[in-house]
């Protein structure tokens, strides 16, 4: 056992905590990218891709538009050996279709590439200081260092990272504590603190340690670091369709077939009525039926929705978490370094009547000696200030540490010599209680009081008590002071305007929680929770058919954020909170799940809306090409009633509807990345609005846009 009284530098102690509200740093990042208009730089950079997607293998994963290709190629051929005006103008357009589709996509892609540029030559420069090989001596440990590079870092492997040093890799800080630049990643200017033992020693490769020395044991397999992950999504490699999208995605392709099957059999009906057509008319009458719109944008829309979350500083893992998020009912939360600042510190020791303060400050320093947490360390700082001196390693030869655990909610120490044994132990009230209890001991009736007031007031009691020769005793409490976040009261009101029930959920005290929760403002409590009773918390939920979000941050919190449907790790949090979740909040916001909210609701909704608009923009052009195809055909001629717009001649009314087939999908490119404006209403006046802007207006807009382009069309000869 390694006695390392690291002392907490006070100059840590000044470094500004993260607030709620993204610093200026942040938030400029987020406006840089955020505006909805793309300038057409952007879409000509992103040409080159848009062609390279062309490839088949590629087309065909969308259904709907390698439908479009394939009439492309069609098309193509038949302008080659019947050429034309017409047929070279319907074939250019649809490929030009094709490539809009796919543009809508690059460029979607296009906004990511830039971030991950940078984070790539963040990753690419790292060397790391590996700690090889452990030498024991006499009465020494040592370790030889040896330079690596940052990417054959295995997991389990230790490094040492020093003032000015880059962390190579994502890993749990073991010993020691630094104050960490995590911008690189967060874009958040002011440093964080990382330390062993809590719920703050997560590190992630790629941050820059700015004071003192950390070691660190490597987490993350090579290639796939948190800055890995980071960089896969926002360039979009990694991302795969939501069920929501499948099921999308199988209602186009089904209409897609449904639609070929008919402009299949149409050419016998036009054969007999004496009117065949060519492949270029029944290719182009195809592609105006199939829903393209929305087969152009899907992929973009959902690209987009991740897009917006990266802006708003969260990293979301998995799109059906996204899309869950749109219905999210309920929340829940841990309290400790999620809704309070998680900087838990001593601020007294109170003794219990009889027991003379140095006694207690004593037992309580011993027992936290090898307690690794900020908890146990701060008390150990406290203590000093009691003129408590510290211990060497030859007076604690015969201790037995006995370590924190969210389960037992103690930690403590057991010294023997000889046969006289005496054990020390410090912890959650009841714990301490049963403990002393078990063995005989009493609790003096002011115990109860001092840990009840230290409560009332949120601050954390544990209780110090002894077992030797004269029996079980409480000596008296430590006052475990944190605080709340700034701002968080306001912000759980608007998840309450939201419909979203907060309910903390805490390892601590009923009354601590009590009064936290009466700070914070949440809805509702759970005290004394163990991670299993999260879990099951979060299960009850489910069974009740509401989808729960978690927010979260310590290692006790992992199974509960794997199960929730929205679970949102604090990147201020251990490793193991964030593999569990489904997202990384960098700002380590307890109510970052109102942005998540909205950017889910939005993505729900640019989806629905453009779907409604594509379908019924879809049956316009039916009126422009249908009446070409039989205008001046015998028996046919109540079909040319069908030609309200008055087109100047079948030629021009096929291409006009295949040329604003193709133009509508670049118009509402911005529109599929900045997303629909979401308000917050009822479901069902949401409906009704984007019926009505959307579907009526894709009806309306390509009798405009076709009778438009017809009247251009006329100027070209051989139209
Ligand atoms: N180092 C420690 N030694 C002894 N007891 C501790 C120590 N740290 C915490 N405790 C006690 O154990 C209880 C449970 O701690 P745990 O970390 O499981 O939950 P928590 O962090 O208080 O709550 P939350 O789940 O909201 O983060 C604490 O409320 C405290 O009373
Ligand atoms: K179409
Ligand atoms: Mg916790």
């Amino acid at each position: 056992m390694i006695i390392h009284l690291t002392q907490r530098p006070l100059m840590l102690h000044l470094v500004p905590e993260q607030d709620t509200t993204p610093p200026p740093a942040a938030r400029q990042r987020h406006r840089a990218v955020a505006g909805g208009a793309i300038d057409p730089k952007q879409l000509l950079a992103s040409l080159p891709d848009a062609v390279r997607k062309l490839h088949p293998r590629v087309m065909v994963r969308n259904p709907v538009m390698f439908v479009v290709e394939v009439g492309s190629v069609l098309t193509t051929l038949s302008a080659v050996l019947d050429p034309s005006v017409f047929t070279w103008l319907i074939s250019g357009w649809l490929w030009l279709t094709v490539i809009f589709a796919n543009l809508a996509e690059a460029v979607a892609e296009g906004r990511g590439k830039a971030q991950a540029e940078t984070l790539r030559r963040t990753r690419s420069t790292i060397v790391a200081r590996r700690l090889q090989t452990w030498r024991v001596g006499m009465d020494r440990r040592d370790w030889e260092e040896r330079q690596v590079p940052a990417a054959e870092l295995r997991p389990h492997d230790v490094v040492v990272v020093e003032a000015g040093g880059t962390v190579p890799g994502d890993g749990e800080v073991v010993e020691g504590v630094a104050a960490v630049d995590e911008s690189a990643i967060t874009g958040e200017s002011a440093p964080v603190i990382r330390e062993s033992g809590g719920d703050r020693s997560g590190v992630t490769g790629g941050t820059k340690v700015l004071s003192d020395r950390i070691v660190v044991r490597i987490t993350s397999r090579p290639g796939h670091t948190f800055l890995d992950r980071m960089i896969a999504l926002v360039e979009g490699t990694s991302r795969q369709k939501t069920p929501n999208e499948l099921a999308l995605n199988i209602l186009l392709a089904s209409l897609t077939v449904i639609f070929i099957l008919a402009v299949v059999s149409l050419q016998p009906m036009a054969d007999w009525a004496g009117a065949p057509q060519t492949i270029t008319v029944l290719v182009a009458l195809l592609v105006t039926l199939i829903p393209t719109t929305i087969g152009a944008l899907l992929s973009a829309i959902g690209i987009a929705g991740m897009d917006r979350l990266v802006q708003r500083n969260v990293l979301a893992l998995s799109g059906r978490a996204v899309e869950a998020a749109g219905d999210v009912n309920t929340l829940l939360l841990d309290k400790t370094g999620t809704i309070t600042l998680g900087n838990r510190e001593a601020a007294a020791f109170v003794p219990v009547q009889g027991v003379p303060h140095d006694l207690l400050a004593d037992a309580a320093q011993l027992s936290s000696l090898a307690d690794e947490t900020p908890e146990g360390r701060s008390v150990v700082v406290l203590a000093k200030r009691y003129g408590i001196r510290e211990r060497d390693e030859g007076e604690l030869a015969h201790a037995y540490f006995v370590p924190f655990s969210a389960q037992t909610r103690m930690s403590g120490v057991d010294f023997a010599w000889g046969d006289e044994i005496c054990r020390i132990r410090k912890g959650a009230g009841n714990a301490v209680v049963q403990w002393v209890a078990a063995r005989g001991g009493s609790v003096p009736t002011d115990a109860r009081w001092i840990v009840d007031s230290i409560a009332a007031g949120g601050g954390t009691p544990l209780l110090v008590a002894v077992e030797d020769r004269d029996g079980a005793r409480v000596l008296g409490a430590i006052h475990l002071k944190d605080i709340v976040k700034p701002g968080i009261a306001e912000r759980f009101a608007a998840l309450r305007s939201m419909g979203i029930k907060t309910v903390m959920v805490t390892g601590d005290n009923p009354l601590t929680a009590k009064a936290i929760a009466a700070e914070a403002g949440v809805d509702e409590f759970i005290a004394e929770a163990t991670p299993e009773q999260k879990l099951a918390r979060i299960r009850e939920e489910q069974a009740g058919g509401n989808l729960v979000a978690m927010t979260g941050d310590g290692t006790n919190d992992a199974p509960a954020l794997a199960q929730a449907d929205v679970g949102v790790a604090m990147n201020t949090g251990t490793s193991a909170a964030k593999e569990a979740g489904n997202m990384v909040d960098l700002d380590s916001s307890p109510t970052k799940l109102i942005d998540i909210v909205e950017v889910g609701k939005q993505l729900l909704i640019t989806r629905g809306a453009l779907t409604t608009f594509s379908i019924c923009n879809d049956v316009a052009k039916y009126f422009a090409i249908v009446p070409a195809m039989f205008s001046g055909v015998t028996g046919y001629e109540g079909l040319e009633k069908l030609n309200v717009m008055g087109l100047h001649s079948s030629t021009s009314a096929i291409a006009s509807a295949i040329i604003f087939n193709a133009l509508v999908i670049v118009a509402l490119i911005p529109l599929a990345l900045r997303g629909v404006r979401y308000v917050p209403s009822t479901a069902h006046a949401l409906l009704r609005r984007n019926l009505r802007v959307y579907g009526l207006g894709g009806l309306v807009a390509p009798f405009a846009g076709i009778k438009a382009i017809d009247l251009l069309l006329q100027l070209v000869p051989g139209m």
